[in-house]
């Protein structure tokens, strides 16, 4: 049975306009998702899809201004606000995107040395520092005082030392470098090895299918394609939805080879622009006229804005 489960998940916000007027914004609708023990499961999307509101439903942090419905379950429980409140820190953990989650008026260690459960908690963080490249002095310092890097290995250090069950990395690696990157896409590995579940959020495919088992896509604030990890790594066919094909062949090494299950004729345009490489957009959110292409070899194209 899955550890988590989320059930036709739908977040939206009320919005006031000129004249008072009310709107509301639907971000997520529909979001279906489950992650078992020992699974490494990637949520990948374009930035402001809704992935990390996604992460702070299932953490019951959602903003004040957010309404929801569906369903989350933890271990086969439906998730209540007092339960997510229990398991928050403990059972789920979660590396936040940002760094404001720190508490600026804790010292770092007290802060990583807290989420520890089982153990020695100073001999426990100062593994970890030393496995996330932290300088033991970092324990002595207030969030202030550390780099953006520094920072975000803390949150890493401090979420992957918590033992929790279920663990929620939510862009865990941007902005560190590829030692520490790596370092962290290992240790959820190791966490998922070890029985954990693991929910991997980011719009990085392909650093994200170096330890998925599975490919969650969101794209228009729905879950449109669940994968398993090699769909996205060989050929492509097994792929469904025209944003999955395009994520696939936006991945480097399918720069100049044609979408899975398409054939574009040199000159000829689908409704997205789905060709371009590096470049996963539909013409809908480019915000672009339709891209040129141009035809590199027969059948292969490249639109110009990506290049
Ligand atoms: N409190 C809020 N009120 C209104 N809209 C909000 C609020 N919080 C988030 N949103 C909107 O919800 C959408 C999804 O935000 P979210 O942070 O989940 O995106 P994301 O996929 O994690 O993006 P990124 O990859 O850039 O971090 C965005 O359009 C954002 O503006």
């Amino acid at each position: 049975m899955p550890i988590l489960e989320v059930d036709d998940l739908s977040v939206s916000f009320m919005q006031y306009t000129r004249g008072f007027k009310q709107t509301r914004l639907q971000v997520l609708q529909g979001v279906q998702l489950s992650v078992g023990r020992g699974e490494i499961v990637a949520v990948i999307g374009s930035s402001g899809s809704g992935k990390s509101l996604l992460a702070h439903a299932v953490l019951g942090i959602l903003p004040s201004n957010a309404a929801m419905s569906g369903t989350i379950r933890y271990d086969g429980d439906v998730l209540t606000a007092q339960r997510q409140e229990q398991l928050r820190g403990r059972e789920i953990a979660l590396v936040p995107q940002s760094v404001n989650f720190l508490d600026p008026l804790m010292k770092v260690g007290a802060q990583v040395r807290s989420s520890v459960r089982t153990g020695d908690p100073l001999v426990e963080q100062r593994k970890s520092f030393e496995r996330f490249r932290l300088p033991p002095d970092a324990e002595n310092r207030y969030p202030h005082q550390l780099s953006g890097g520094m920072a975000r290995r803390v949150l890493v250090s401090t979420a992957t030392i918590s033992g929790a069950s279920l663990l929620i990395a939510d862009e865990p690696t941007p902005g560190l470098d590829p030692a520490v990157v790596q370092e962290t896409l290992s240790t959820l590995r190791e966490l998922a090895d070890q029985g954990a579940a693991v929910l991997l959020i980011s719009h990085d495919l392909e650093s994200a299918l170096r330890v998925a088992d599975r490919v969650a896509v969101l794209y228009a604030g729905t879950t449109v394609e669940i994968a398993a990890a090699e769909d996205f790594a060989d050929s492509g066919q097994r792929l469904r939805h025209p944003y999955a094909k395009a994520l696939w062949r936006a991945l480097p090494q399918n720069e100049f080879l044609p979408i899975p299950g398409s054939q574009p004729q040199p000159g000829e345009l689908p409704d997205g622009c789905l060709f371009a490489p590096r470049c996963a957009l539909a013409t809908s959110e480019c915000g672009r006229e339709r891209p040129p292409m141009r035809v590199l070899r027969e059948g292969k194209t490249r639109c110009f804005h990506a290049t």
